[in-house]
């Protein structure tokens, strides 16, 4: 697999290099409220522009419904990489229409242009290998011949789509920085794992990040599962979770999580109470309720005192901590409690702590712990699961692939 490394020895100046980036950053309204992930993009992006590059940055933002959508356009995060860059970044009004053709074209050596929100192409997300095809080949069009790929959106590296999968197969394609240093670190999760090895889970991707467990449970010694996750979890033990977060069609499946992890031995560690909010707001009415008397028009907007201090007793022994997902609503200083006292547990413990995901990632810095209380703050909540569980992660296989020896090795 080559690397950013190979490509500036190659040379780059005044060649149009397409970077796939993560700035998937949490919005209010128009203003970023933790530009993490736009930083931690910066230092590839600066090392091409420096070698003379001309750098195509292509990126989404959230889960706009393939078409455009003003609510989702990255023109926030062109502003604020522009800042960080030093330099203006040109936004184009379309993903590879004619208006991300002229900023591309204007495009000068060491230039950097961002282009709209990848997923208002609904080609981007598309199941269809052929139509997500047509905008890889789109992609490439915009670079031309002489172009190069450059995959740093570690994470998003988990999803097989048009800009992080397909592409590369269109290009002469390159590992970035951020992506290599991401897997260097959770590899040490794969391989050497000191124990007591404990994960927790939280956030409010359920359905996605439920899939990971499975294959998790027979290599953690502790899981403690909390935020939007727990309800599930709660219901498959037959608790009523009034309007709380459920994922009704994964019952089955989590009552299946529930007697593998004791067919393992492994602890599951689920919330004992909760914040039991009367709505999503974030000055909610709200009272604690242990988990087995959440009021049937009540919705569990954090973990409640005591789970707090259940988790953090659970933390306290581990060795190695793997955490993505906050605990609750923390973007509510109300319900923010839970998220503070686990992140608050892995500061203070002497493992090896890990945290991951754009959201638990901002909470961190938002609730004001320190970052450098963790051993490792990655970019990508769901990318490291999979890699956690031992997937392949399709944006960094594909990269193995030689493009001279064409596209039908990674096919299915
Ligand atoms: N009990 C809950 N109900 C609804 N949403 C929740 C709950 N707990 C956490 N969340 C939400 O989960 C979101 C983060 O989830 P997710 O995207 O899975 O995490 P990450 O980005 O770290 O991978 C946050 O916006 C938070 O408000
Ligand atoms: O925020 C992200 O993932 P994460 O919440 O698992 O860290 C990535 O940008 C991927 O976004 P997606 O889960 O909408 O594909």
């Amino acid at each position: 697999m080559k690397n950013l490394d190979d490509l500036l020895a190659e040379g780059v100046a005044g060649r149009r290099v397409l970077v796939r980036a993560d700035l998937n950053v949490p919005l209010d309204g128009e203003t970023i409220t933790d530009d993490g992930r736009v930083r931690a993009s910066v230092p590839t992006l600066r090392r091409l522009t420096e070698a003379g590059a001309r750098v195509v940055v292509t990126a989404h933002l959230g889960r706009p419904k393939g078409e455009p959508d003003p609510k989702f356009s990255l023109a926030p995060v062109a502003a604020r990489l522009g800042e960080l860059l030093g330099t203006e970044v040109a936004l184009a009004a379309d993903v590879v229409g004619e208006s991300a053709k002229a900023v591309v074209g204007a495009l000068t050596d060491g230039g950097v242009a961002l282009l709209e929100n990848i997923r208002f192409d609904p080609r981007e997300t598309s199941k269809d290998a052929a139509e997500r095809e047509s905008l890889a080949e789109d992609l490439a069009a915009l670079v031309g011949s002489g172009g190069a790929f450059v995959s740093d959106g570690f994470g998003v590296v988990h999803r097989k789509q048009a800009s992080v999968y397909d592409v590369a197969k269109k290009l002469p394609h390159y590992a970035g920085g951020l992506v290599l240093a991401e897997v260097e670190v959770l590899r040490k999760l794969t391989e050497d794992l000191a124990r007591p090895y404990v994960v927790v889970l939280g956030g409010a991707k359920v359905s996605d990040k439920l899939g990971v467990i499975a294959n998790l449970l027979t290599k953690v010694d502790r899981l403690l599962v909390g935020g939007g996750m727990a309800y599930t979890f709660l219901r498959a033990q037959g608790h009523e979770v009034g309007q709380s977060l459920l994922q009704e069609d994964q019952l089955d499946q989590v009552r299946g999580f529930l007697a593998k992890a004791e067919e393992l031995g492994v602890e599951l560690v689920l919330p004992v109470d909760v914040l039991a909010a009367k709505e999503f707001a974030a000055n909610a009415e709200h009272e604690v309720v242990p988990t087995d008397a959440i009021p049937a028009d009540r919705m569990g907007l954090d973990i409640g005192p005591r789970s707090r201090e259940l988790f953090a007793s659970k933390l306290a022994d581990a060795a190695t901590v793997f955490w993505n997902g906050p605990m609750g609503v923390f973007e509510f200083e109300a319900f923010s409690g839970g998220t503070r006292a686990v992140a608050q547990a892995l500061v203070d413990s002497n493992a090896f702590t890990v945290v991951g995901g754009g959201d638990s990632a901002a909470a961190v810095r938002q609730l004001g712990l320190p970052e450098d209380g963790f051993s490792h703050i990655s970019t990508g909540g769901g990318a490291s699961l999979e890699y956690l569980e031992g997937k392949e992660l399709p944006g960094v296989t594909v990269l193995k692939l030689d493009p001279a020896s064409g596209s039908s090795v990674l096919e299915g």
